[in-house]
């Protein structure tokens, strides 16, 4: 996250860690949301064929065992169908990560809601993107989990030639385009936005920013739009 600030710990306790094994050792290499008792939701871009993952909830600082971390193997991991890495402006980078089994919910590990099929958010609503990716486009990562407030920016205005133009699609939501933004590792997390009933919605998933700058001007970090996706979400959550 770039020109965010570090999150009171545990206050976005749906977020969890994607860290996949190298070596002996084991990176955050996405961010991604707890939406159920075993399911993870994260990007698909997150994966690669091959490469052994595990998830770690409960986390705050990635450098220090806090005693609050639970961390889980993952059973299944589906990645929509129709995501394709050579056609990032499609759209459709969302996955889903089975668990092996349930975290213990508690004050560090809650579930986040996934809002209702279609709803799409008003120009300038404000939500916040959480995640532990770059601190600016080349780097230094950070260990604490970071936010920033990024407000909605509509889809008329996001596809305006000098924005993302045809790079984005309705089943994506923009947010941020000023100095604020997404950046590498943030990936796979989620855009927090509180309902009207006081809940927290993940109204998207991390995907993309601008090659040139994580936080170019007028290149909002982009998110799938996860309410375009509850049938989807549905059919893999039921033949689980
Ligand atoms: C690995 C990528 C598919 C996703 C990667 N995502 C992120 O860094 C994050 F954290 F914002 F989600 C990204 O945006 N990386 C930059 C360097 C990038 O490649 N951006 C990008 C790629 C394609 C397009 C498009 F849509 F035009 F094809 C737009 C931006």
């Amino acid at each position: 996250v770039v020109n965010g600030e570090e999150a009171k710990p545990h206050s976005w306790p749906w977020q969890i860690s994607l860290q996949y094994k190298h070596g002996l050792r084991w990176y955050h290499t996405c961010g991604g949301t707890l939406i159920a008792p075993r399911w993870v939701l994260t990007a698909g871009h997150c994966i690669f064929p091959g490469d052994i993952y595990r998830v770690v909830l409960g986390e705050h600082d990635l450098s220090v065992q806090e005693g609050t971390e639970q961390i889980r193997d993952i059973l299944r991991i589906v990645v929509h169908p129709k995501w394709n890495i050579d056609c990032v402006g499609c759209g459709n980078d969302i996955a889903l990560l089975k668990l092996d089994k349930a975290p213990v919910l508690n004050e560090s590990v809650q579930e986040a809601c996934i809002p209702p099929a279609g709803e799409i958010l008003p120009h300038d609503t404000p939500c916040y993107i959480s995640g532990w990716g770059d601190l600016d486009t080349h780097g230094p990562i950070p260990d604490k989990l970071q936010q920033a407030l990024l407000p909605v920016v509509e889809y008329s205005v996001c596809s305006q030639s000098d924005w993302w133009g045809m790079y984005v699609k309705t089943s994506m939501v923009c947010a941020g385009g000023d100095i604020r933004s997404g950046c590498t590792g943030d990936s796979g997390g989620p855009l927090n936005c509180k309902g009207s009933d006081g809940r927290w919605y993940v109204q998207g998933v991390t995907s993309f920013v601008s090659t040139r700058l994580c936080n170019e001007l007028k290149k909002p970090t982009v998110f799938t739009r996860t309410s375009a996706f509850n049938d989807w979400l549905d059919e893999v959550g039921k033949n689980t």
